[in-house]
């Protein structure tokens, strides 16, 4: 692929995004199977609710979410939210229970923590949303980040906060490349994951166009989420 300059991908060969979401759905984590083709898994109390309010609690200040446009970042109508990134995350003793996560997901999941991009935790207040989009990553927007780490191959996100169906705030995946295909919903609940790949099981460098997804708008009250990308290349 132009550009990119990989080591070794996550997914490596044909049929290993597969191989990883079969072992995944069998695992004593006993997964939510929400969708396998193409795989969204849901895994309730990852963690302890105790984390989740400490990650809230251990995090920096938050900042207007941008999106990266022609002219450089901006604040859009695409999404209303605020972020914080968290860098070299668990590696300091005053974010212990972002430490906590990383750990889990390595040993839990066995997902490689230095292909994983930063952990970005997202704030939605009343009228908060992110409209539909994709999080392969495309080379145009970010040349230096696709050459250097290739597509996200696989999002991997776990919710701080519990909001009831009734105000809004669910991830909602559109199956299908179609807006008229299958949605499927997911409510925040405190310790919930989300995993689910963004390319091809047979083409692990292409953008899966059936996991396009987006937050609803959220009513009233404050939802938290954690994300985390995890690239092709091997830094
Ligand atoms: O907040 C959500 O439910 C979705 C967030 C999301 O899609 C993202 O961070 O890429
Ligand atoms: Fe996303």
């Amino acid at each position: 692929m132009v550009g990119l300059r990989c080591n070794a991908t996550l997914f490596p060969a044909a049929h290993s995004v597969d191989a990883f979401f079969s072992k995944l759905a069998e695992s004593h984590l006993r997964p939510v199977v929400l969708s396998r083709t193409p795989w969204v898994l849901q895994i309730d109390g990852f963690i302890a609710e105790d984390t989740t309010h400490a990650m809230i609690q251990q995090a920096g200040r938050f900042r207007s979410s941008v999106v990266n446009t022609p002219s450089g970042y901006r604040l859009t109508s695409f999404r209303n939210s605020s972020q914080w990134g968290c860098a070299r995350c668990g590696s300091r003793p005053a974010q212990s229970a972002f430490a906590h996560y990383v750990e889990r997901v390595s040993s839990l999941l066995g997902l490689p923590h230095r292909q994983s991009s930063d952990l970005l935790l997202l704030r939605y207040g009343a009228g908060g949303y992110y409209r539909r989009h994709h999080d392969f990553l495309s080379p145009q927007s970010q040349p230096d980040l696709w050459n250097h780490r290739g597509p996200r191959q696989l999002t991997l996100m776990l919710y701080l906060s519990d909001n009831e169906e009734a105000a809004g705030g669910a991830t909602r995946f559109y199956i299908q490349a179609s807006m008229r295909g299958k949605r499927v919903d997911v409510q925040p609940r405190r310790g919930r994951v989300v995993v689910w790949q963004n390319v091809y099981g047979r083409k692990p460098l292409v953008r899966d166009e059936r996991t396009f997804h987006e937050a609803t708008t959220l009513s009233a009250g404050t939802k938290y989420v954690a994300t985390t990308w995890y690239h092709a290349c091997d830094p």
